[in-house]
């Protein structure tokens, strides 16, 4: 089969490309190896139906009219009745009991300390060499955390806020990129699926899309025309030009094979940059045992942070808890089997509502984004060395131009408070730029 332009994947990045490429008279078609579309933007509609529960992204982050998925939102919307996630957040102790005021005060002081630490490490000149937050803050950490009791609990807590955001440890973090690329502006749930709107946007465009089609190489040696081999066709695809959109994580294992081989300089933009785990643990119960008017809740633990940290809870009748799990915790549990993950997750919620007589769950998912091979992770991450010249080296092209790449890692910072990475915008964002890159080359007009 041959076309102007064969996008690889497709995501929110894939999807944004063809998008972009409908107003021009280029020919092209999106290869997708799942059995469906969205990538990590996936809505399960099966396991808690008629509850809808995203297994990926699920928050339009920095929502306003400037993000254009927002507005996809906005005008798609007929099934939603606009809503954020409305409630409480409950912040519990390791054995459910809540935290004093005083210790919440003080917890937060030295948490603000610490933050400002990092912060001006970031921003000072002579920080010439990068290091893991973990390391920069150790000391101030010592110096000012107790060993144990409330207080250190709760400035774990909030500490390993920014370790779940990053779905990364702090040993691994960049102190240099501390806080960068979190654009301005509040979270928006999406209520029917972040999956499901981007199902619902690449219906309106109708594009089109081989699905089942797995690419393992791409060809550029002829400067004609690029070959592209898929797995499941013994037929080739060519192409004038390709853009590629598949994760960060199947880069790294190097899914496809590029004949030449990928330059240095890309490859290891590749290796260094980090790609994050974070799962989602989706439990459902024949009846609501919390307070319904909790929205979410964050607790404390005695032994490390960031474990059963934060979970949503959906109200009845779904009556169904969605914890994040996030970094090493998240490595930890992706192999265990269910059985197993369930039962720690049973033991915990004994322990954080004793009072209460929990009944066994009804219907559960478990998220492996780690052992996807079609993901391999969920999203990146600013390593120790890494930043935002990183994601300028993993978008530039390559073969004279005739290779593009997008992908939430790969949306170059445009200098304005809008940028952002590691998201589905981002994602989106990319994709415009590819196909605009070669609109542009390909385009008289
Ligand atoms: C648990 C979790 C929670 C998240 N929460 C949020 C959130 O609340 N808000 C937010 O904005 N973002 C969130 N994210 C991140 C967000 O989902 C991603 O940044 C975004 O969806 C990435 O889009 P993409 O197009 O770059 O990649 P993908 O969506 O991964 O698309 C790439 C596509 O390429 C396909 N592919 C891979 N290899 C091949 C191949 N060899 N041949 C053909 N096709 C291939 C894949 O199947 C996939 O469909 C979350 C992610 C996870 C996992």
């Amino acid at each position: 089969m041959n076309a102007d332009v064969i996008i690889v994947g497709a995501g929110a990045a894939g999807i944004a490309a063809a998008i972009e490429l409908q107003s021009t008279n280029l020919t092209f078609v999106i290869l997708e190896a799942r059995d469906r579309i969205g990538g990590r933007a996936y809505t399960d509609r099966e396991t808690f139906a008629p509850t809808r529960v995203d297994l990926g992204a699920s928050w339009i982050h920095s929502y306003g009219p400037q993000n254009i998925l927002y507005s996809f939102h906005q005008s798609l919307k007929s099934e939603d009745t606009e809503r954020r996630m409305r409630g409480t957040e409950l912040c519990l102790d390791y054995d459910g009991k809540r935290f004093s005021h005083e210790a919440i005060f003080q917890a937060r002081d030295i948490y603000l300390q610490i933050d400002e630490h990092i912060e001006s490490y970031r921003s000072s000149k002579e920080a010439k060499e990068d290091q893991s937050i973990q390391q920069i803050m150790q000391a101030i950490y010592d110096r000012l955390v107790p060993n144990s009791g409330p207080v250190k609990r709760l400035v774990d807590l909030y500490l390993s806020g920014s370790e779940q955001y990053d779905a990364a440890d702090f040993a691994q973090l960049s102190g240099k990129q501390w806080g960068v690329g979190a654009a301005d502006g509040g979270d928006f749930w999406v209520p029917s699926g972040y999956g499901n709107l981007i199902e619902r946007i690449a219906e309106k465009h109708n594009l089109p899309i081989e699905l089942n089609t797995l690419v393992t190489r791409i060809d550029t040696t002829d400067p004609e025309r690029i070959e592209i081999t898929t797995l499941n066709n013994s037929s080739k695809f060519y192409c004038r030009r390709v853009i590629i959109t598949i994760p960060l994580g199947c880069l790294k294992r190097e899914t496809i094979t590029f004949q030449p081989p990928l330059p240095d300089w890309k490859r290891q933009a590749i290796d260094q940059m980090g790609m994050g785990l974070m799962n989602k643990l989706i439990i459902q119960f024949p009846v609501c045992f919390w307070n319904e008017k909790v929205a979410s809740f964050v607790h404390a633990c005695n032994e490390r942070r960031g474990r059963f940290r934060f979970a949503l809870c959906l109200p009845p009748p779904a009556n169904i808890l969605i914890f994040l799990v996030a970094g090493s915790f998240a490595h930890e549990l992706e192999v265990l089997s269910d059985t197993e993950t369930i039962e720690q997750i049973m033991k915990f919620l004994r322990q954080i509502f004793p009072e209460k007589t929990i009944p066994d769950p009804i219907h559960y998912r478990l998220t492996r984004w780690a052992h996807d091979p079609l993901s391999y992770g969920s999203y990146s991450y600013f390593s120790v060395n890494t930043g935002p010249h990183t994601i300028e080296l993993l978008a530039r092209e390559t073969s004279d131009g005739r290779v593009q790449w997008a992908g939430e890692h790969a949306n170059i910072d445009d200098g304005t408070h809008q940028w952002s990475y590691a998201c589905v915008h981002s994602a989106f964002q990319s994709g415009q730029r590819a196909a605009k890159t070669i609109r542009s080359q390909l385009c008289t007009t």
